[in-house]
């Protein structure tokens, strides 16, 4: 049997690890892990402070004290740079979000025994955790939470009855309901969108209306599986980017936190000052275009979703600023040496897959500057490792961790082609 032995670091998926290699769930570095599987509490384990952490999917370090989180964050960084000897040659102190500030969540809401339990995922299993309480998500949202909860009830009963179920005849009966939400913190308030049901017959439609009018939701949207439907908007929806409103479609990307975005957007801000031509790839609905555009800088805007890209175009073109955008799938149509030629820096935000076919044409044009903004170390890992073999230096690093207590690890970095 093994010794007892001290949790040294905290790996990638969370779990504590000795110098032998044992993992542990639940750990914090300091910790015992005594041969029979049980930890000993160290200096830097803390209470975690939600009453669903270990079971609720959301969560993984809420034992880690804000040291030893902080440290996680910066080592998934700094560790995806030394993985491909990147040689950053400044790796910032990392921006870690406050609690109860993430501004958009996806949820799932099931019928269970007879309740609705709406929640994350619970850690490695397919089952809900009920979430009383939520330490990361914003106020607004976990308010929600119980009014949209007795809304499923009301429209599962409301709902049909479904042939040939169990049941007196000609009695409504609540069929087995699942369905995905969506939920973010807009300009107007909360964007709601369920996935998965319909509101059928005039007793739903009239329930949905009804709680979007006393939560006063920004927009509720259904989608029973033909798209968003938009059930009420009272005003357009927006969100800020910059100093501009912009408008969200329905299940938009939008930064986890506005912290985190105002971090992300800060180094960029930083890094790009007086230039005077940027190319922002994987552009969204324009977070670092609509920051960086001004008297002094023009900003192509490149992105693949039609609405959020059509979104981007109306407010740059509302907003009288230097925005182009532009619609391009950049995985399978890149922006080619000779057009990235044309701007004095790129700056790029892609999905967790990286840009490995983007990058290389940036790799091969004569673009001098270019700052990497990633939610994946390990693909912005890769991918920083082609520009540096065509001669770019990894400047800096900045490590931002805007999903608090998780795994999830975000960063933004400046790289420099050698004179
Ligand atoms: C991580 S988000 C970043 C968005 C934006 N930079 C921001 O900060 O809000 C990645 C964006 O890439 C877009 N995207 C995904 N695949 C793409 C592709 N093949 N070509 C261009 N854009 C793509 C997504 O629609 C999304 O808007």
């Amino acid at each position: 049997m093994s010794e007892s032995e001290e949790i040294l670091r905290i790996a990638s998926k969370g779990d504590g690890v000795t110098a032998s290699g044992r993992f542990a769930w639940g750990a914090a570095p300091g910790d015992i892990l005594h041969a029979d599987g049980t930890l000993e509490w160290g200096p830097h384990h803390v209470e975690p402070p939600c009453r669903h952490f270990g079971r609720c999917g959301g969560c993984q370090l809420q034992q880690l004290d804000e040291e030893s989180l902080r440290a996680f964050v910066e080592a998934r960084v700094s560790n995806a740079s030394a993985s491909q000897e990147l040689g950053a040659q400044h790796i910032a102190p990392p921006h870690l979000s406050p609690p109860a500030t993430r501004r958009r969540a996806s949820l799932r809401a099931e019928s269970s025994g007879g309740r609705i339990v709406i929640g994350f995922r619970e850690a490695k299993s397919h089952r809900l955790v009920e979430l009383e309480e939520c330490h990361v998500l914003a106020p607004e949202l976990v308010a929600l939470l119980g009014p949209l909860r007795k809304l499923l009830i009301t429209m599962g009963k409301a709902a049909p009855a479904k042939k040939g179920g169990k049941g007196k005849p000609g009695k409504h009966q609540q069929a087995r309901m699942a369905a995905d939400i969506e939920m973010t913190l807009v300009e107007q308030g909360v964007d709601l969108g369920v996935k998965g049901l319909t509101a059928e017959g005039l007793a739903a439609t009239e329930a949905m209306l009804a709680f979007a009018e006393e939560h006063g939701l920004a927009r509720l949207t259904m989608d029973g599986g033909y798209g968003f439907e938009t059930v009420w908007e009272p005003v357009p929806v927006t969100v800020k980017l910059g100093d501009v409103s912009v408008p969200f479609p329905p299940g938009s990307f939008l930064q986890a936190t506005l912290d985190g975005e105002q971090a992300l957007v800060g180094a960029a801000r930083e890094w790009l000052e007086g230039v005077p031509t940027v190319a922002d790839l994987f552009s969204g609905l324009g977070t670092f275009a609509f920051a960086l555009a001004g008297p002094g800088t023009k900003v192509l805007a490149a992105e693949a979703a039609r609405d959020v890209h059509l979104a981007c175009k109306a407010a740059a073109d509302r907003a009288q600023l230097p925005v182009f955008a532009m619609h391009r799938d950049l995985f399978r149509n890149p922006l080619q040496p000779d057009e990235l030629n044309k701007f004095a820096a790129v700056v790029l935000d892609p999905p967790r897959a990286g840009a490995r076919e983007q990058v290389e044409a940036i790799a091969q044009s004569n673009v001098e500057r270019v700052v990497y903004v990633s939610c994946n170390p390990s693909s912005w890992s890769r991918d920083a490792a082609r520009l540096v073999e065509e001669g770019f230096r990894l400047v800096e690093l900045r490590p931002v961790g805007q999903f608090r207590w998780s795994t999830h690890v975000e960063l933004a970095s400046l790289f420099l082609r050698e004179a």
